[in-house]
């Protein structure tokens, strides 16, 4: 048998979600720029999750659907509350809950469709809570709940700062959750489709996809772009910083991916993004710090910058405190996850590789008394 390590340019699934042709991102066919600027992100969950864009009507009824799941149960505030919270990562904080809400819903194992998408809805509007609810925990404050009338992205920064946010501040995390919503088959996609293939519920598919994001090769790359950047501290540093990595054969967080060659067509939008918010907070030299070391990393490498680069200078000129920035991630990739996971159980068969076995044959058993 032979083998493609990390399955690279496998082909291991049909899907309508989304796809990335010749390094274009579309969902269900939209071209991801376009989403970007103009949608949002309540816009593109509906899309992913029935393939089409909703009307007005649709979109005012899934979005109160939305801000009416928001509360979660008062146990998993307690349970957090439970916690050492200074040495729990909130990534492990949200798989832990997201699996404790399963023990909450009563459908939690029914498996119609429509139980299904309304589970799937359940899960998208309590994944901001459950974010904002632990943030607010670890620093002594008592979680806010969800505000009638705003918009999910809106609500995340009301739950997380207990005030209204500015327009910008909701633009911004706005469009990061359209531009993380889905993503084809990557690994934490992946993961959610090989756990529901057979036919586990909904709620072990996404604790499964969230321990896969949570890696440092994956959706944890972003809250370790931020660690770089406050390493380096100086523009001036970057250079001899990032040369120096390379010299020791350490990996540029933010840098490269498996997909993409010529450049990953998100990283634009968070880069605007990025320099329009540090200058506005007087914080630009996270935005031309980050600027060097792309340049560099390309010239040299030929690597370009992923999704997580710019998110995270993003994210920090928000006052986001830094290991939030992978839960934002899940916060929106949920949404791709469902949509995978709802188009698996349509078509399922067990995802089921085999490995080529390199050990040893034709072994002796030796007893224990004479080994
Ligand atoms: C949302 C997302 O998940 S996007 C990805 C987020 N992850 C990161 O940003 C972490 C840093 N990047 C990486 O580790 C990789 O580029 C990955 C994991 C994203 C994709 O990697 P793969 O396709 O598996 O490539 P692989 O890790 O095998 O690297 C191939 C070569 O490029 C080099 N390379 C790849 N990425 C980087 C990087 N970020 N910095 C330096 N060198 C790199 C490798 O060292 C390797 O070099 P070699 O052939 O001389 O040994
Ligand atoms: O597709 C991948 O391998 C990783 C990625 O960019 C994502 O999940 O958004």
């Amino acid at each position: 048998m032979s083998t493609t390590k990390g399955l690279e340019g496998i082909v291991a699934a049909e899907s309508s979600v989304s796809s990335i042709i010749n390094d274009q991102l579309t969902y269900v066919g939209y071209k991801i720029d376009d989403l970007a600027e103009q949608a949002s992100f309540e816009e593109v969950v509906f899309l992913l999750w029935n393939k089409r864009l909703p009307k007005k009507d649709e979109l005012a009824q899934f979005e109160e659907e939305l801000a009416s799941n928001m509360d979660i149960p008062q146990q998993i505030i307690d349970h957090f509350k439970s916690y050492d919270l200074s040495t729990v990562h909130p990534m492990a904080a949200l798989r832990t809950a997201v699996s404790m809400l399963g023990l909450f819903d009563a459908e939690s194992d029914d498996m119609d469709m429509e139980a299904n998408k309304r589970k799937a809805v359940r899960l998208q509007a309590k994944m901001a809570t459950i974010v904002t609810a632990f943030a607010r925990i670890r620093q002594g404050k008592e979680p806010v709940s969800a505000k009638k009338g705003l918009s999910y992205a809106a609500n995340f920064l009301y739950m997380l700062n207990g005030e209204e946010p500015e327009d910008i501040e909701v633009e911004a995390i706005n469009k990061a959750l359209v531009l993380h919503a889905d993503h084809e088959l990557n690994a934490s996609t992946f993961t959610s489709r090989v756990c529901v293939a057979t036919l586990s519920d909904v709620y072990s598919g996404v604790t499964a996809a969230i321990g896969a994001l949570k890696g440092p090769l994956h959706g944890g790359a972003n809250e370790r772009v931020m660690t770089m950047l406050l390493e380096i501290g100086e523009v001036d540093n970057a250079l001899p910083y990032i040369k120096e990595k390379l010299a020791n054969k350490e990996k540029i967080m933010g840098m490269g991916h498996r997909v993409y060659r010529t450049g990953d067509p998100r990283a634009k939008h968070l880069k605007k993004m990025s320099k329009e918010l540090t200058e506005l907070k007087g914080q630009s030299k996270w935005f031309e710090m980050s600027v060097k070391i792309e340049d560099y990393i390309k010239e040299t490498k030929g690597l370009p910058a992923n999704v997580d680069f710019y998110s995270a200078s993003v994210y920090h000129s928000l006052g986001i405190d830094h290991d939030l920035f992978t839960p934002i991630f899940a916060v929106s990739r949920v949404s791709g996850w469902i949509a995978h996971i709802l188009e698996q159980y349509e078509n399922n068969r067990l995802i089921r590789p085999r490995a080529d076995y390199v050990g040893p044959t034709e072994q002796m058993y030796v007893s224990i008394e004479n080994r």
